[in-house]
């Protein structure tokens, strides 16, 4: 007997839906075809470099633009014509575009104020607002007076305000110190806790991405190249664009003969191979799991390599090797108390724990 499909709950359907979502700018077509579901409260973080389309993606979420073709969702509403205002959803910016008129206080007021909320409730509505950001005791001060940080923090309030169900964040730390970015990174990890709203956050930075999201789309010329959990986007990578943006790794071409990764002579097992076809592929594999043999294994398969440089990295050493066979360049990272055991050795055997690799055919 068939087993009947899962009923799909009002929890479980996408908050967010881009359906069949196309945006060209005259003749630069900036997103050629892309569909996405967004989960009901999830840190979801669009990733990639400059010019992706990560900001364009996000202004068709919140209005700003409109797709040259298809649907934006929101909750099973179709959104895609609506204005900004009129859809449940706020942006904060990287430039915190605050009324520098208006005291911290009527800035976070002011949407309300637009929306017709009575005066009693509008105050509570912005202390609470301002109180979860930190800033209650700021409410009076004009934006210049602020540092970047509190700006940001004053945007965020006005941007919760009236509970939006998705809060849409471009870049919001890009203009802070590393050390105010790190500590905002997590202040807003904890609001988006204590608020349960869906997140959706555009950033380049692949760290920030990996520390504070639920899912991470990379986005790779306005497409999405994978759309997993961070570990997974980490650890298997599902193109070669992916592997090379986030964090460092090795990319060795070969060939897949649908069990084994072959390279000339030596054959390296493979275990990570989800829809990777036959033919010519790349293995992926992280400075951290290459590991550096003095003798050529018995039992297993290694790459012959000369030790052709070394550098310092604080809490780690990146040993550049060359491999034998092709001239390629493979980094290793070791610890600096193992860097001694190396002294003396030019040639060695390089090998990893088959799990750590892993494959894609290009893309
Ligand atoms: N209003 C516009 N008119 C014309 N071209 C635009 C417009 N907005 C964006 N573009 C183009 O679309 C492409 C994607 O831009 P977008 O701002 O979405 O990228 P991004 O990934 O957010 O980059 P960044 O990290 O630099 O902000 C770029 O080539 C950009 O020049």
């Amino acid at each position: 007997m068939l087993t009947p499909p899962p009923t799909i709950t009002a929890t479980e359907r996408p908050l967010v839906r881009l359906e069949r979502i196309e945006k060209s700018f005259g003749s630069n077509r900036v997103i050629p075809l892309l569909n996405l579901a967004i989960r009901r409260g999830e840190f979801l973080t669009l990733l990639g470099p400059s010019g992706c389309g990560k900001t364009t993606l996000l202004r068709m979420i919140a209005g700003f633009e409109t797709p040259s073709a298809g649907r934006v969702l929101l909750d099973g509403e179709d959104i895609t014509s609506l204005p900004p205002y009129r859809r449940n959803v706020n942006t904060v910016f990287q430039n915190y575009a605050l009324f520098p008129h208006l005291n911290v206080s009527d800035n976070v007021a002011f949407g309300l104020k637009q929306h017709g909320v009575a005066k009693a409730d509008r105050t509570e509505q912005v202390q609470q607002a301002l109180a979860m950001v930190q800033m209650d005791v700021f409410a009076s001060r004009k934006p210049k007076e602020l540092s970047g940080g509190q700006q940001q923090r004053v945007a965020l309030a006005r941007a919760i305000v009236n509970r939006p169900k998705v809060l849409l964040l471009d870049e919001p730390l890009a203009a802070l110190d590393l050390k105010l970015r790190k500590q905002m990174q997590q202040e807003l990890k904890n609001l988006h806790e204590q608020l349960g709203i869906t997140f959706v956050f555009v950033t380049h930075d692949q760290e920030e991405a990996l520390t504070m999201s639920d899912r991470i789309a990379v986005m790779n010329r306005g497409v999405i190249d994978q759309l997993d959990a961070p570990q997974t986007v980490y650890n298997h990578p599902r193109t070669r664009f992916v592997a090379d943006f986030i964090g460092e790794n090795n990319t060795l071409p070969g060939t897949f003969d649908g069990q084994t990764f072959r390279r000339g002579e030596v054959v390296i097992p493979v275990v990570d191979t989800p829809n990777v076809a036959p033919g010519r592929a790349f293995l992926f594999i992280r400075p951290e799991h290459v590991v550096i043999n003095r003798q050529r294994p018995a039992d297993t398969f290694a790459l012959p390599a000369q030790l052709t440089g070394r550098t310092f990295l604080g809490n780690q050493w990146k040993i550049h090797c060359t491999l034998t066979d092709s001239g390629e360049r493979i980094d290793v990272a070791v610890r600096p108390d193992e860097l001694s055991a190396l002294d003396g050795y030019e040639t060695v055997y390089l090998n990893w724990p088959v799990a750590k690799a892993t494959l894609a055919n290009d893309q």
